[in-house]
Parts: structure tokens; sequence; C-alpha cells
């Protein structure tokens, strides 16, 4: 018993011990649950207040920012609106009473212009105001979505805020219940076990709840941020419709106020004019009144007059009757008078026509007379005539003893030429002497006339004749600053044809050729290698022709210049040395001047050949051999061909020896009939050369001698082809043993160049 007793002891110990702890672990438990509990309820709490200043904030919010500001926003503008409206019929029905008014300014008055821009004006602005109105609803209309949106949002936080309101309630009302439980346990401690593990559950469903709750809480938060945000959104929407109000409303006030000051301008346009009219009526009214008295007397008068004037009236009728008559005979007394008019007319222009006709005919004989002066001149200046031209001493002429100078003029006599060769003096004298001072124009006007003869029909030659390097191609061609006779020839030709034009039709046609070794070759044409014949022609004119010799049409000097620019090219591209093959070559520049008289028809063609001869140097004479020494003889073959052509047309041979060369078989027609030929012997006046020289002014002069008397001509000729034909001979080239070779003025040896000319005359 005792030991059940110690056992029951034992066990009741035992069990205090475990009631102790339990006590111990229920008092832990609660102190814990104690906390929990308080920090439940302090976020309750603090969630309450969260829930209380967000309720606060949205209510603050809305008063600050919420529909009811837009409504205002909106309340005001639409009174606004209403006043607008409101002037705006006053305006208009002012307008009207305006217009009605009667007394309306007079028609073309200033006023009326103004009015009608002042009207113009005001229904500009009606329109804009109306324009206006149109915003003006919109944003209405926009400030009412935005008040319903606002509405909608306040309705969902509402929601929102009962919900939040049940739940607390809920929350509170547990843990009232779990307080009261735990306090019923307290009370009963054996089954405390048993109440501890259902506080435990309890308090976790507390704390589930209470997470819950927290997430709902956050999720309510998220709401209000973006309920906030959309609120902004819509603070900022608000902002830029105040704006956009505030500009209306200036607009508006702006209109209000150019409306006003129409409407003051109107007003007081209207007064004024109002004003002038009742003053114009005034003036006009005591106008009438003097003009009306001023009319009363003169009715008076002018009935006094009026009995006075009826016999004189009479009378005037009478007169009427008399000139009426008169005028219904005018027309044929007109008739009459242009009748006579245009016969006098027709008088007239007969006698202007038989005046221009006798002008005309005295122009054509003038023309004809003029055609023969120049004949007779070119004539009396000699049909072949010839002129030498010294070219002055050049770099190329070297220095030292032989590079000096050999030549000297006659100061008295520009046609006399002196040369000292070999130490003696020798003079020549031929149809004009041009010194190195001449320039490219002197030596073009001496040559000029024979170019003019050509427009009239005549054919003409000109060649350059001397030694290789003493001025040929200069004299021809010049250069392009100083041109020479070629291009100076064909712009003279280009302006007498102009002025000749009202007469007359002219075309100038040229064409370039080249003679080298008896070889014909066309300059201008394409294939320039290609050999040309001289050919007469089929139709029995006994004129001469070569076919395929091109021919080009020059109008002013730029063709000049291509046509020569073309010929040159063709030249270089034939040959590798241009300058040694030039002086080797005769160059002809053929110019062909056809006319036609447009009053007779009358037809002309001249033709004038320039011609730029080969170097008249004696190669032969050096010895050359081949090609040099061919070349020698056919140019020897050709100048001495030359020279006896003109040698034979100037004794007037029954036969002139065209063919003997194919230079002077081309140029047969312009060294024929009344041609006209110049020849210019170009001169080096270096020392150097003066053998050259003797022999080319030998030449020259015996050229321009042989046109005297006929027996004398006959006896020239022989000892011109005899002398020719010496003078190839080295061994008897001295110039001493020529017959026409003069002493130098003052040399006391020999008479005047002149006196060989005089010589041959026939006498007296
Ligand atoms: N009157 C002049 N005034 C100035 N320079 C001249 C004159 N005459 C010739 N000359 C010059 O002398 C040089 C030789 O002249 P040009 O070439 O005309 O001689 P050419 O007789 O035609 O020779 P070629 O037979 O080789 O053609 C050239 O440089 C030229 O410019």
């Amino acid at each position: 018993m005792v030991e059940a007793m110690s056992q029951l002891q034992e066990e009741k110990a035992q069990l205090q011990e475990e009631l102790a702890a339990l006590r111990e672990k229920l008092a832990l438990r609660d102190g814990d649950q104690q906390t929990v509990t308080t920090q439940l309820h302090n976020q309750v709490e603090s969630l309450k207040e969260k829930l209380i200043s967000q309720a606060q904030e949205v209510s603050r919010l809305r008063s600050e920012l919420g529909g009811t500001d837009l409504e205002k926003h909106r309340d005001l503008l639409m009174v606004e609106n209403e006043r607008l409206r409101q002037e705006m019929r006053c305006c208009e029905a002012e307008l009207q009473e305006l217009r009605a008014k009667p007394g309306a300014p007079c028609p073309g008055c200033e006023h009326r212009q103004e009015s009608a821009q002042l009207r113009d004006k005001l229904s500009q602005l009606q329109l804009e105001v109306a324009e206006n109105k149109g915003m003006l609803s919109e944003l209405n209309l926009e400030v009412q979505q935005k008040t319903d949106r606002l509405a909608e949002v306040e309705l969902r936080l509402k929601d929102c805020l009962a919900e939040k309101a049940q739940e607390e309630e809920r929350l509170s009302r547990r843990l009232r219940d779990s307080h009261e439980t735990i306090a019923s346990l307290r009370a009963q401690s054996p089954p405390v076990k048993y109440i501890i593990k259902t506080v435990e559950v309890e308090s976790s469903k507390t704390k589930q709840a209470l997470s819950e709750s927290q997430a709902r809480n956050q999720h309510l938060q998220e709401q209000v941020a973006m309920q906030r945000q959309v609120l902004k959104e819509m603070e900022q929407q608000l902002q830029s419709s105040h704006q956009l109000t505030a500009q209306l409303r200036a607009q508006i006030a702006m209109y209000e106020s150019e409306l006003e000051r129409a409407h003051g301008q109107m007003l007081e346009e209207m007064q004024s004019l109002e004003e002038d009219k009742n003053r114009a009526i005034e003036e006009a009214f005591a106008r009438a009144q003097v003009e009306m008295k001023a009319v009363h007397e003169n009715l008076a008068g002018v009935r006094t007059n009026l009995l006075t004037l009826q016999p004189a009236l009479r009378t005037l009728t009478n007169d009427y009757n008399g000139l009426k008559r008169q005028v219904r005979g005018f027309p044929l007394l007109l008739q009459e008078a242009l009748k006579s008019v245009k016969a006098e007319i027709g008088q007239a222009i007969e006698e202007v026509n038989s005046n221009n006709q006798e002008l005309l005919r005295k122009y054509r004989r003038e023309l004809q007379l003029r055609k023969k002066c120049h004949n007779e001149l070119v004539r009396l200046k000699g049909n072949i005539r010839v002129i030498a031209r010294v070219r002055p001493l050049t770099k190329e002429d070297g220095e030292g003893p032989e590079a000096t100078n050999a030549v000297t003029f006659d100061p008295d006599d520009d046609s006399i030429i002196h040369l000292l060769h070999k130490g003696k003096p020798v003079s020549f004298e031929l149809d004009k002497v041009f010194s190195p001072r001449a320039s490219q124009q002197d030596v073009f006007q001496e040559v000029q006339a024979l170019i003019t003869s050509c427009i009239d029909g005549f054919n003409v030659c000109i060649f350059a004749y001397g030694q290789t390097g003493a001025g040929k191609t200069y004299t021809m061609e010049g250069s392009p600053e100083n041109p020479g006779i070629n291009q100076r020839a064909l712009q003279l030709l280009f302006s007498e044809v102009q002025e000749k034009a009202s007469d007359w039709e002219y075309t100038i046609t040229v064409s370039v050729a080249e003679i080298y070794n008896e070889v014909l070759r066309d300059l201008l044409g394409k294939e320039p290698q290609e050999k040309l014949e001289i050919r007469l022609c089929p139709n029995g004119s006994g004129q001469l022709y070569v076919p395929g010799l091109t021919e080009f049409q020059v109008q002013s000097l730029d063709d000049i210049n291509k046509v020569f620019e073309f010929g040159h090219t063709n030249r270089t591209t034939e040959f590798t040395n241009l300058n040694e093959h030039s002086s080797r070559s005769h160059a002809l520049l053929i110019v062909t001047v056809r006319g036609m008289d447009c009053s007779t028809g009358l037809r002309t063609t001249g033709k004038l050949n320039l011609v730029d001869l080969a170097g008249s140097e004696r190669v032969g004479k050096s010895g050359a051999e081949g090609s040099r020494l061919r070349e020698a003889q056919h140019i020897n073959k050709s100048l001495s061909a030359l020279g006896d052509v003109i040698a034979a047309l100037r004794s007037r041979q029954g036969h002139v020896p065209f063919r003997n060369s194919k230079l002077t078989y081309l140029l047969q027609d312009s060294l024929s009939g009344d041609s006209k030929t110049l020849m210019v012997v170009q001169v080096s006046p270096v020392e150097k050369n003066t053998s050259e020289t003797l022999y080319s002014l030998k030449f020259a002069e015996r050229v321009r001698s042989v046109e005297l008397g006929p027996v004398s001509r006959r006896a020239e000729l022989v000892s011109w082809s005899s002398q020719e034909h010496l003078e190839w001979e080295p061994a008897c080239q001295t110039p001493q043993t020529s017959a026409r070779a003069h002493s130098a003025p003052g040399s006391g040896t020999s008479s005047r160049p002149g006196s060989i000319r005089r010589k041959l005359q026939p006498s007296a």
C-alpha cells in the first residue's frame, strides 16, 4: 500500500512536474500567442489607418483634381459659351438693324467699300466663333467622358473599401473569439494539451487569414496606385484642356474685341455717313434753291430771248436745209476728188519709177565705167605685174659675215632694189619693191585691186616666187595674228560681195591643191594621195576642169580657217617632213566667185589663184642626186614653163605653151585672155643667199620686161628661153653675164634699171 502510495505520490509528483512544465510551456505559448495577436492587431490597425489615409487621399484628390473641377470648368465654359452666343445674337441683330437702316451710303461711296470689308471681316469672325463653338462642344464631351470614368473609379474604390471593412470586421471578430478561447483554456487546465493544439490550429488559420488579407491589401494598394496613375493622366489631360480652353478664351476675347472694334467702327462710319448724307442733302437743297432762283431768272430772260430768236431760228432752219442738200451731194464730190487724187498719185508713181529706171541705168553705166576704169588701171599697171618683197633678217640667218645684209633700197624710187653680190652692186627695177619694214597690209594694198576685179568676172593669178626661206609662205599665208594675202583676199571678197548684196547674188567657193613632182593632189579631198588629172570640159567650151577636185563654199572667216586647217592637216598626214616637202611643192588656193545680177539675170564667174610656188633655188647645181634631183628637175621644169607662159602671153604669141607643166596647164584659164597676173618675188637679204637672190631678181625682171614691143619681145623671148636654160647650167651662172643686170645708182657703170625697159620700147 505504502509502495502503492509512494508510487502514487511519485506519479503525482511526476504529474505535477509535468503539469508545471506544461504550465511553463503554456505560459510561453500564451506569451507567443499574445505577441502574435498584438502583432496581428497592430498590423490590422496599421492597415486600417492606411485604408483611412488612402480614403482620405482619394477624397482629397477628388476634391483637388476630381470631376468637380472639371465639371466646374465645363459649367464655366458652358456659361461663357452661352454668354458669347447671346453677344453674337446681339451683334447679328445690330448688324441686321444697320443693314436694314434706310439712307444706306450712296453707290460708289468709299464708305460702302469699307462697310463691305467690315461685313466680310464680321462673317469671318462669325465663322471662327462657330469653329470655336464646335471645339468647345468637343471639349465638353471630353470632360463628360472623363467625369464618367472618375465616377466609375470612385464606385470601384467604394466597393473595395466596403470589402476591406467587412474583412476587418471578420478578422477582429475571429481575434476576439481567439482571445475568449485562450481565456477559457486558461481557466481549464486539464485539457490544456487539447486546447493548446486547437489554439495552435486556430493560430495558423489566423495567420493564413492575415496573410490573405495582406495580399488583398497589397492588391488594393496596387489598384489605388493605378487609380492614382489614371488620375495623374486625367490631370494632365485636364491641364491640356485647360490650356486649350485658355487659348480658345483668348481667341474668343480677341474676336470679341475685334468684333467690338468693327462694330464701333461701323457705327462711327454709319454715323459719319449719316452726317455726310444730311450735310450733302442740305447743301444740295441750298444749291438747288439758288439754282432754281437762277433758272427762274434765266427762264424769264430766255422767254424774252425766244421771242427775239424766232426769226433767227427761221434763217438757221433755212441754212440747215441748204447744208443738208450740200451733204447729200457730198459723196459725189468726194468721188470726183478721189479720182483726181488717184490720178495725181499714179502720175507721181510713174514719175518716180521712170526716175528710178533712169537712176538704175545711170548706176549700171557707172558700174560699167568703174569696171572699165578698174581694168584700165590694171591695164596701165600692166596685166602682168611683178613686185618684190624683202624679208627681214631672222635668227635662223645666223651670225658672222655670211649673215650680213646685202640688200638696199632707193629712197626716192620704190621700184628699185640694190643687191651687193660678191662685192659688186647690182640694181633691178620692178613694178614695186617692199622693204622688210613693209607690213602684210602694205603688200595687200598693192594687190587688192586685182582681187576685186575677180568679182567683176576676171581671172586673177598671184604667185609668190623665191628661194626657200625667202618669205613666200609668210606673204601668202602669214600667221594667225597677221594673216597674209590668202586670208585678206577672201575677207575683202566677202565685204565686197556684201556691199553688192542688194543687186547681186554671189557664191564663193575654195579649192586647195598641191603640185609635187608634177603630180596634182586635192588637199580638201577624202583621198589626198589620189592623183588628179586636168581635162577639157566635155561641153566643147574649150575650158579645163579637174574631175574630183573638192570645192567648199565659204561665207565667213571661220569657214576659211576651217578649210585652211583641213588642207594643212591633209598635207601634214601625207608627208613626214612637211617643211622640206612644202618648199619642194607648189601650193594652190583656188577661189571661184560666181555672181548673178538680180535684176538682169546676168551671170559672171571670176577665179582667183593664189600660188605659193616651190623654192626656186637651184638644187641641181649642188650635185643633188636621186629624189632631190628629180624634185629639182620638176621644179625647174614648172618654173621655166611658168616663165615661158608669161612671156608668151605678154608677147601675145599665137601659141602659149600651157601644157609644158601641170602648174601652167591648171592655171591656163587664169593666165590667158584678159586675166591678170601678179608675181611677188620674195627676197632673202642675207649675204650668203645673194646668188639665189640675184637669180630670183633676174627672173622677175625678165618676166616684167617682156611686155614691150613685138620685135623686141620676140627677141626677148628667145633670149628668155635660152637664158633660162643656160641659167641652170652651173658654168654659165654669173650675174655679170645677164644682160638685164643693173648697176647700183652712183656706181657709174650703167644707167638706171628702168633704162632696159625703155631700151626695149619701140622708138617713137
Ligand atoms: N616679211 C616678213 N616679216 C617677218 N618675218 C618674215 C617675213 N618674211 C618671212 N619671214 C620669216 O622668215 C621665215 C621663212 O619664211 P617662209 O617660211 O615664209 O619662207 P618660204 O619662202 O615660204 O619657205 P619655204 O619655201 O620653205 O616654204 C619664217 O620664219 C617667216 O616667219
